[in-house]
């Protein structure tokens, strides 16, 4: 079903603003006057002068029936295609973005255009005429009705986006770009990416069962979902529950159209993702982050995966999301400890490439902390900026993608040496301290104690257990980053200047850890 469906008069801007929109939103335009002209194999006058507006009308109308059915993007429909009330009917339940126009301006825009049957005898009065016999049709239909006149593309797109209550992140992966909505409400969105599914699993924990029934009851009609349960956190992300899942997939019939719902934590979506990964080698996959976590990172980025004995995430695939709906509403009831370990991963973005999140969160800690605040939104639309650049263009790790893995080397021994535990985030902020004695011992930039402070003051952890160390050094070794024998870390040489080195000898990694635990 359309996204986003463009209404308005002749010359308001439908082709110019929708396509603008949909290339800011990450989807694909597509204008139901072009459909006609393509079918009829004729352009749009033609069909006038030899079939008449009547025939045209009923064209328009079966063109608009099946666009807005099928088309997952921004449709812009023709200037009089609001006349059938069938029609208007069809958008009750579809967002419509009406562009109005001063009558000078569109006067000056149609007269570049000259395929446009109404308008070639009198212009200015026959335009004047259907403006106002319009107007309360394209109010009917209207959910946000912006004016275009005398203004530019970005800043129209940039309101409508914002009006629409989304904002976006583009993940320019290689193989299928997808988006990342974020926003109030946005899970609401979730019937723009079923595609032809006629079945989804929503995975989800007891924590997220509700907002799981209500993306079952989001599906369309004729989509049937399948509820899963799977334990909650580290203990739903092994490959004894993810056959589980691919057991009741078999039961339901999936096929590869269908879909899978992953609901919760970053715990879930990987394990979503990794279900939908393998599952007849590769079903589409949305996710709905309800984690700060999740939706700044594990959501984000096509990795999926479970933990095995062997270690964390040693066991997975890359499997990108068809989309992922951040809904800021759901961090309401994310405990505050989740939320600052969702932060650390937030910080972390801002030590390998944006430092203006470090400094929101060091000038105002509570404020990154109020999960309903304006400093969240930014502090998340940021961080997935953030990795959308990166896993953008090395999805698969073959390079840049090793800087998201700042502070993990050890972060990963935490989390294994602790059975899984802790929280990625805490981890993750020890993690990170660790790297940054690392950065100073090696002579590259010192942030320990910028580390320290920003980690602390939003409550995360940044020491760990003193007599730890062989066991630490042993997982370090099985570090996926390894190449061979070749151990190697992601370092700082500067504040966003991140760098992948192997060359960091047993002493210095050794001496990081004792000044880490002093
Ligand atoms: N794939 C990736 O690129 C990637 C990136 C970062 C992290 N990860 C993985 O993500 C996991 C960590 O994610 P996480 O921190 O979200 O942990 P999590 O999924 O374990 O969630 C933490 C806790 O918060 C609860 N919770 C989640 N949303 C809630 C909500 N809205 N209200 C109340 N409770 C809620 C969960 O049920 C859980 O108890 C780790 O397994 C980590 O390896 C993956
Ligand atoms: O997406 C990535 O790439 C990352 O490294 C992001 C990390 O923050 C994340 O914790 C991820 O799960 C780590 O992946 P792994 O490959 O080190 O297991």
């Amino acid at each position: 079903m359309a996204l986003v469906v463009v209404v308005g008069p002749p010359g308001s801007g439908k082709t110019t603003i929708g396509t603008a929109l949909a290339e800011r939103l990450g989807v694909v335009f597509r204008d139901t006057d072009a459909d006609i002209a393509a079918a009829a194999g004729k352009p749009i006058p033609d069909i006038f002068v030899d079939d008449g507006e009547e025939h045209f009308r009923a064209l328009e109308r079966e063109a608009v029936r099946r666009a807005v059915a099928e088309h997952d993007g921004v449709l812009a429909l023709g200037g009089g295609a609001i006349l059938a009330a069938e029609t208007r009917e069809l958008l009750a339940d579809i967002l419509v973005v009406h562009l109005r126009v001063d009558l000078a301006e569109a006067v000056k825009r149609t007269e570049i255009d000259r395929g446009r049957p109404l308008l070639n005898v009198n212009p200015r009065a026959t335009l004047r005429r259907l403006m106002d016999e319009r107007l309360p049709l394209y109010r009917e239909v209207a959910d946000i009705e912006i004016d275009t006149t005398g203004r530019d593309i970005v800043a129209l797109t940039d309101e409508i986006a914002a009006r629409i209550g989304t904002r976006t992140v583009t993940v320019n992966d290689a193989e299928t770009p997808y988006s990342v909505l974020i926003g109030h409400g946005v899970v609401e969105r979730l019937p723009l990416f079923i595609g032809k599914a006629a079945r989804a699993a929503v995975i989800h924990t007891a924590n997220t069962s509700e907002l799981a029934e209500r993306v079952g009851s989001l599906l369309p009609d004729g989509v049937e979902a399948t509820l899963m349960e799977i334990p909650d956190a580290e203990d739903g992300k092994s490959i004894s529950v993810a056959e589980q899942c691919w057991e009741a997939l078999g039961a339901e019939g999936f096929t590869r159209t269908d879909l899978v719902i992953g609901v919760g934590g970053g715990a879930v979506t990987d394990l979503a993702g990794f279900v939908a990964a393998c599952w007849l080698r590769g079903v589409p996959v949305v996710h709905v982050p309800t984690s700060l976590l999740g939706a700044v990172d594990a959501a984000v980025g096509g990795k999926t995966g479970v933990n095995t004995a062997a270690g964390k995430n040693l066991v997975g695939s890359f499997h990108p999301p068809r989309a992922v709906l951040v809904d800021l509403d759901n961090f309401a009831t994310l405990p505050r400890r989740d939320l600052a370990a969702g932060l650390a991963e937030v910080v972390k973005a801002g030590f390998i490439a944006d430092p203006v999140i470090l400094e929101l969160v060091e000038a105002d800690p509570e404020a990154a902390l109020d999960a309903s605040g304006p400093v969240v939104a930014e502090l998340v639309e940021r961080a997935i900026a953030v990795k959308a650049e990166v896993v953008g263009s090395d999805l698969k790790e073959g390079g840049l993608r090793a800087v998201l893995n700042y502070g993990h080397t050890f972060a990963h021994a935490i989390e294994k040496l602790e059975h899984f535990r802790w929280r990625h985030g805490d981890a993750v902020a020890v993690g990170m301290v660790y790297a940054a004695h690392l950065n100073a011992i090696t002579g590259r930039v010192d942030l320990v104690e910028r580390t320290k402070a920003v980690l602390e003051s939003i409550g995360l952890p940044t020491t760990y257990d003193a007599e730890r160390w062989d066991e630490i050094v042993a997982v370090m070794k099985i570090d996926k980053k390894n190449i061979g024998a070749t151990q190697r870390f992601v370092l700082l040489d500067d504040l966003a200047k991140p760098v992948v080195v192997d060359d960091v000898t047993a002493e210095q990694q050794r001496e990081a850890y004792e000044r880490l635990t002093a």
